[in-house]
């Protein structure tokens, strides 16, 4: 049973903010909150099923303009549209809107993961994680990101007619991710965590019912599981560091286990460790890219030796690469007052942040697949491309996004041609966009390599 209740985390209305303000007498925005309970959710829903939330949304817009009321899921809602309400969300105190996470996120994760703090703790364990997913840093797991990759590619793509897209791509998210992030290299406890890891994800956006056949159920044990082995690995880690049989800078656990705050105590503990390794792993799984051909990655292979890695510098050269990506992303997702209207207290706020990146006043002809849009001069202002957020909870993994996305096309339109060769290539919400067929394709080795 997929996520009904949830679906709104990911889609392209992030996450779920709830009113702590007071009331004040200015009138609530125009239109319906529907039947009782059910309010828009199942045509809503619907929508996301066949893939036409975006024209869902934009009738709401046509019909009530940038600012509506609705019910989704039993709770009174209001809906923002537009480049001032990304801006508003964005820069709002953690006082007037609070970020809601759903329930099942917060079991799974942990109640430490970074989504659910606020305040001085949220700053704290953020500026941990950046300390390791800054770009400087990230440099130096270049080569590492490579190596996965090629295995990658000669396990699952070399010697193949036809390979899924889809499926692959999260293989190999997931063992970049396990090598950088847990420090844990090929063998059996990776082979493990995969499944393991499979099993966790099936429940993140579930709805939470802890029943022994739930989806839910089986996503909560296999996170225990996964924390314990962690929790091992910390102790593992720990020990080696202490007897210099290891380096802070090896992988997201150790550098986590080397921050001292002043008095030399313990930045975070064992537990917070864990659960941002965790939420990490959700964040960075589900999120990568499709891949195309370019004429800069072929050059870039010219200059390079057979079995020679990409270096960072390699990577800054992508630069058409990368706005084909950042075009990939924009195409994809106390009562206050905002606008005129009252936003009464305890509603929630859903917001279509990426709703602006269709707006034909700051990208124009929206529709047509443009990278060329992202080389002016003059950048997109500011809170309209959002595809990784924005504020102080922006994205902090978006540099290893574009490392793994620019190593990954790398290697894929060097080393293969292909042809789609599937009809039907249409994809559905879920709430994440999924390929129906995972995307196939014909595969062919080019003869260079
Ligand atoms: C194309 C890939 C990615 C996209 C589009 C993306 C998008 C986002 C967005 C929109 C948010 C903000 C959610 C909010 O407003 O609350 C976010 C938060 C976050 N992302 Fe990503 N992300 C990507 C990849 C990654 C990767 C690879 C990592 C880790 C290595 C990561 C780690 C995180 C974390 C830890 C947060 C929570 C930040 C906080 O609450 O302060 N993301 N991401």
């Amino acid at each position: 049973m997929h996520s009904a209740i949830y679906f709104t985390l990911f889609l392209f209305i992030f996450p779920l903010f709830y009113l702590l303000t007071r009331r004040n007498s200015k009138r609530l925005p125009p239109g319906s909150l529907g039947l009782p309970i059910v309010g828009q959710s199942l045509s809503m829903l619907h929508a996301m099923r066949t893939n036409t939330s975006e024209k869902w949304l934009q009738d709401r817009i046509r019909k009530y303009g940038p600012i509506s009321k609705l019910s989704l899921f039993g709770i009174p809602t209001v809906f923002l549209h537009g480049q001032a309400a990304n801006k508003f969300i964005y820069t709002c105190d953690g006082n007037t809107l609070a970020n809601q996470q759903p329930h099942s996120i917060r079991k799974i994760c942990g109640e430490r993961n970074i989504m659910e703090l606020s305040g001085d703790d949220h700053k704290r364990v953020r500026g941990a994680l950046v300390s390791f997913l800054k770009p400087e840093v990230l440099k130096q797991y270049v080569g590492k990101m490579d190596e996965e990759i090629r295995m990658h590619l000669e396990m699952h793509w070399h010697g193949k007619q036809k390979v899924m897209v889809m499926p692959l791509m999260k293989t190999l998210t997931f063992n970049i991710i396990c090598s950088l992030i847990f420090g844990i290299e090929r063998g059996a406890k990776r082979d493990e965590l995969v499944v393991l890891f499979q099993h966790l994800i099936g429940g993140v956006l579930s709805v939470p019912i802890n029943l022994p056949f739930t989806q839910f159920n089986r996503s909560l044990k296999a996170s225990a599981k996964i924390k314990t082995i962690l929790l091992e690995s910390i102790g593992e880690k720990r020990k080696a560091l202490e007897q210099h049989g290891a380096s802070p800078h090896q992988d997201l656990i150790t550098c986590l286990l080397s921050i001292h705050n002043e008095d030399n105590s313990v930045a975070l503990a064992d537990e917070e460790i864990v659960d941002n390794a965790l939420t990490i792993m959700v964040a960075g799984y589900d999120t990568s890219s499709i891949l195309i051909t370019f004429y800069e990655q072929e050059e870039i292979a010219k200059s390079k030796s057979a079995g020679e890695l990409l270096t960072w510098d390699d990577l800054a050269k992508m630069k058409y690469t990368w706005r084909v990506a950042t075009e990939t992303l924009r195409e994809g997702p106390k009562d206050i007052e905002y606008g005129g209207y009252l936003i009464p207290k305890g509603w929630q706020v859903v917001w279509a942040a990426c709703m602006t990146h269709m707006d034909e006043s700051i990208f124009p002809d929206p529709s047509k697949f443009d990278p060329t849009r992202f080389e002016k001069k003059a950048p997109a202002p500011p809170f309209s491309f959002v595809a990784f957020g924005g504020g102080p909870r922006m994205c902090p993994g978006n540099e290893f996004a574009r490392i793994e996305t620019l190593a990954t096309m790398h290697y894929l339109v060097t080393q293969f041609k292909w042809k789609l060769c599937c009809v039907d290539n249409s994809f559905s919400r879920d709430p994440l966009p999924v390929f129906n067929h995972g995307l196939p394709i014909q595969i062919e080795t080019k003869k260079s390599n």
